[in-house]
């Protein structure tokens, strides 16, 4: 076996797990860290060399999720985007699907209603700059409702945006590792009633809620569909597609949890990012001063920046980079599985380990980041005596055949949203009431989407041409 601790019977709660994984494979001095947590055995990668050997070039084996009782069964999340195994014919359809709604093609089409989401979220950053964190959040889930069901998102409490909520809350409370089910999968047997099996009535109501959540959405795209009233969305392209039959049921109930994975896999990770991004921002404000003069040198003040320019701002680009190196808003993101045993330099990963990527080790990496601790936005720019460092977004967004299909359009929301956010507002840290400066605490949730903790932050308008610039940007 690849070395590592042995048998664990639980990790520490006082540390993040992306950071034990990381102290225990330089402790064991390996990128390879194998260990068995209540007996299911567990190999953690921490370098961008090994991640690719075995999710990449290994793919076919190294491409199943881990299935845990809890969620995959009792919740019945099994057929999920998420969590569907590689092995299944479902996982090829899915995947299909996914490529042909989400390429970097398809991605452009969604490129005006992202901008137009963003300028929304200008306006109300205005008028109300505390509630960033909800703005933000709504902005994402905007996007993700227009694109992928062609429902607009009007107000604060709209009724799909809770359901997607719920759901989303449902689905990582039942995937959360703690479940003791997923540990003794017997227990499952249990009759409802018996004490301590309190697991399966929240499991039976929760599969309830989901069903009914997952299919709400799709059943409103059918219904606009017969009343001629459908706006064109990825939903609706696959319900209707312009040659061809129609879909039969089976492949009806494909695209359903297909359409119903996108608010989940692209509205946490796209919002938390960018509240990462405002971190850095107040934290670095020299970094956040070179990309608002490049913005104002490139684009000027009177108008705001759309995704054509993104190639004519590599400061900016190399700013979005180097907030997904320093804190990745999925660190160890989704488990892998492979299944069967194989044999990598010279170790032995039996069938059904499961493969966690570290990707906070891997983007801290020495060997490939120079002063990996450091904020520097520079090392992705290339000028005499420098050369690029790696991009991080192939580590950020997964690898081999289960890598994120929503890359092209989580890009598209991020320059849009980080742009536009710098070129018309200034980012700093809140003042209390003294007027002395709040430090932001750099704490995080560990779920899979790793969302920093509340925080205070300053949005103020950069100037009077910026409120103008917004305002009439709200009114077009
Ligand atoms: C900052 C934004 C995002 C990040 C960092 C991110 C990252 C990831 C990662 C790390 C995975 C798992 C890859 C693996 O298992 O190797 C993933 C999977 C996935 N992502 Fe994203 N993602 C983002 C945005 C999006 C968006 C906008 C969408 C949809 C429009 C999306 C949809 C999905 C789906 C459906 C999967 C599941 C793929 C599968 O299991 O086969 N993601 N994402």
């Amino acid at each position: 076996y690849p070395p590592g601790p042995g048998h664990v019977l639980g990790l520490p709660a006082n540390v993040y797990p992306w950071v034990l994984y990381t102290n225990w494979a330089t402790k064991h001095s390996t990128d390879m860290l194998f260990f068995r947590l209540w007996g299911s055995p567990k190999l953690v990668l921490s370098s961008y060399a090994a991640a690719r050997a075995l999710l990449e070039e290994r793919g076919a084996l190294y491409s199943d999720r881990p299935f845990r009782t809890m969620s995959g069964e009792l919740v019945d999340r099994r057929n999920s985007v998420f969590f569907i195994s590689s092995q299944s014919s479902r996982f090829q359809a899915y995947r299909r699907l996914l490529h042909a709604g989400l390429d970097r093609r398809e991605a452009a089409r969604h490129y005006a209603t992202q901008e137009a989401e963003t300028r929304t979220m200008l306006g109300r950053l205005l008028h109300a700059p505390e509630g960033f964190r909800a703005i933000i959040r709504r902005t994402s889930g905007a996007v993700i409702m227009k694109v992928v069901f062609g429902y607009p998102v009007k107000t604060d409490d709209d009724p799909f945006v809770k359901l997607a909520d719920a759901r989303l809350r449902i689905s990582e409370e039942a995937a959360k590792p703690g479940w003791l089910v997923d540990s003794v999968p017997m227990l499952k047997y249990l009759p409802d009633w018996f004490p301590g099996a309190n697991f399966k009535r929240i499991a039976k109501q929760w599969r309830k809620d989901v069903y009914e959540l997952n299919s709400l959405p799709f059943a409103w795209v059918k219904e606009q569909i017969a009343n001629g009233t459908a706006v064109p969305s990825f939903t609706s392209r696959l319900l209707q597609p312009s040659s061809g039959p129609l879909p039969t049921a089976k492949e009806e109930d494909i695209i359903m949890w297909v359409s119903s994975a996108l608010y989940l896999g692209g509205t946490d990770t796209t919002a938390g990012y960018l509240l990462n991004f405002l971190l850095a921002m107040m934290l670095f404000p020299e970094a956040q001063k070179k990309a608002q003069e490049e913005l104002d040198r490139v684009i000027g003040n009177e108008r705001l920046p759309c995704m054509s320019d993104e190639a004519s701002l590599p400061y900016v680009t190399a700013l979005i980079q180097e907030v997904h190196r320093w804190i990745p808003i999925g660190p160890l993101a989704l488990a892998h599985k492979v299944i069967q045993d194989d044999v990598y330099n010279g170790y032995f990963i039996p069938k059904g380990t499961e493969i966690i990527t570290n990707r906070w080790a891997m983007l801290r990496d020495p060997s490939i980041y120079a002063n990996p601790d450091e904020f520097t936005p520079e090392r992705f720019l290339e000028f005499s005596g420098h050369e690029q460092e790696l991009d991080p977004r192939p580590m950020v967004f997964g690898f081999g055949r289960r890598a994120c299909p929503g890359i092209h359009m989580a890009n598209a929301s991020i320059f849009l949203a980080a742009s536009s956010i710098l070129a018309t507002f200034n980012i700093r840290k809140a003042k209390d009431n003294a007027g002395k400066e709040i430090e932001p605490n750099l704490e995080f949730l560990t779920g899979i989407v790793a969302h920093p903790k509340p925080f205070k932050c300053s949005i103020t308008p950069r100037s009077e041409t910026a409120v103008a610039l917004i305002e009439s940007a709200i009114d077009d």
